[in-house]
């Protein structure tokens, strides 16, 4: 710790499933982070891998720290750490991190070059979400919330929707919940409600995307790379303490994060941490349509209900599968050493997008069954045709290995 003390952190790295290719997928740090969490999230990529269709397995890792306690230089000594004892099992043709909750791209960047000094070699393959002179991609920094984005355009396009009725709330403010609310905003949806571990705000004639943004993104402190404001903060809110000089102030409200997913909206937006819509609240969420941006936020009980209740949930595995797409991109790009330009990505993202949901929907009509399950039989389909491929012994292995 930079006054000389030693801390020790746990974490975890876990591959769940390498069938289809070198297994990928987030790291993440945060307090609650536990290896039953970073077990599951191993799995839900390895099923979202095979609904995009491209070729990677599932993993997933995690370290337990509140990284917002952490001075910069303390962060920089704990990522390199974790890829100092991380390093015999991660690679570019063996698992391949990238961020999620509370790591971005400077974090993935000093793992990238921790990696490269230990093997003696610059790797830029061994992990995704990299700052772009570093070989990230452009478009990788958005790409879980246009992915999701172009999963709401198609429930547009079924449903006929009008844009300017459709009244949307975002639970999470980083950044899936940011790009997704900023692309709906400049799109003419209406989002009527936005919120960060410190609780959320409404306002029913739309907020002001843009400018909440540009608020949260206002650091108070050089040392610390989290945001420090809330959305609470926001001249939005009306709050008697917002730091705005709006005009409009006092049209909005402060609510908790538990009202913002009970509100009367079109589109509900889950897009921080799982396990948020429970048996308990389930029965009290109105919002007809449901987009998964976090990883795992519907109970399996909750699940249930909404099904009851008729609710249309786009399942995580296809609605945030937006960001390993583009990590994709980024992982072939470092290894035909050729970049290419961020229309190019998000035309690409685009086509896989609109091409998966259609597939996942059809399905889903077809068989008349709900979405997630439409997705997990997706997926599933393309992993079990890849584990026959390999071979009847090599399946039967695995089969038994499930068993
Ligand atoms: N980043 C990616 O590429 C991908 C992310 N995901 C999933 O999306 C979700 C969000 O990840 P990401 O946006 O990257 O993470 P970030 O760290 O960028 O943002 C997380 C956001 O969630 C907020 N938050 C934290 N705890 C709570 C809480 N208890 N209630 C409400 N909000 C809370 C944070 O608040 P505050 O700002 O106050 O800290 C922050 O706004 C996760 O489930 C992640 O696994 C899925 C696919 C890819
Ligand atoms: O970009 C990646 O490789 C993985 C992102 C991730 O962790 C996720 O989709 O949950």
């Amino acid at each position: 710790m930079d006054d000389g003390s030693l801390r020790s952190f746990e974490g975890y790295r876990v591959r769940h499933d390498d069938t289809r290719g070198p297994t990928k997928g987030g790291i993440r740090f945060h307090p609650q982070v536990h290896l039953g969490e970073v077990k599951a999230l191993a799995f839900w990529m390895t099923c979202k891998c095979a609904v995009a269709g491209i070729p990677f397995g599932g993993g997933k890792g995690g370290i337990i720290v509140n990284p917002k306690e952490l001075s910069r230089m303390e962060l920089e000594r704990l990522s390199r750490g974790f890829v100092q004892q991380l390093a015999d099992f991660i690679g570019p043709d063996t698992d391949i991190p990238a961020p999620d909750v509370y790591t971005n791209s400077m974090i993935m960047g000093w793992m990238m070059d921790e990696y490269s000094t230990i093997q003696r070699q610059r790797t830029p393959d061994v992990i995704t979400g990299k700052p772009i002179p570093l070989g990230g991609s452009l478009g990788r920094d958005d790409a879980t919330g246009r992915g999701a984005y172009y999963c709401i355009k198609e429930l547009e396009r079924f449903n006929n929707w009008t844009r300017g009725n459709v009244r949307v709330a975002v639970q999470g403010f980083g950044n899936a919940g940011q790009h997704v609310a900023r692309l709906l905003h400049k799109d003419g949806y209406r989002c009527v409600a936005i919120s960060d571990s410190k609780g959320a705000i409404y306002r029913e004639d739309g907020i002001d995307i843009p400018r909440a943004i540009e608020l949260k993104q206002s650091q108070t402190s050089i040392s610390n790379v989290y945001d420090e404001r809330s959305v609470c903060d926001c001249p939005e809110c009306g709050c008697v303490d917002c730091h705005c000089k709006s005009n409009d102030a006092g049209s909005g409200a402060v609510i908790t994060n538990e009202q913002l997913l009970e509100l009367d909206v079109d589109v509900l937006i889950p897009a921080a941490l799982e396990n948020q819509i429970t048996g308990e609240n389930a029965s009290r969420i109105t919002a007809p349509y449901i987009v998964e941006v976090a990883n795992g936020p519907t109970t399996t009980e909750a699940d249930n209900i909404l099904k009851e209740l008729g609710a249309t949930v786009v399942p995580d595995i296809l609605a945030n599968a937006g960001g390993v797409t583009v990590s994709y991109f980024e992982w072939t790009q470092n290894r035909a050493g050729y970049y290419w330009s961020e229309k190019k990505v998000q035309e690409r993202l685009q086509r896989i997008m609109a091409q998966e949901f259609e597939a996942v929907h059809d399905l889903s009509v077809e068989a008349e069954i709900d979405m997630r399950t439409a997705a997990y039989a997706h997926a599933l389909n393309r992993i079990g045709e890849a584990m026959e491929s390999q071979g009847t012994s090599r399946y039967f292995n695995s089969v038994m290995k499930v068993t």
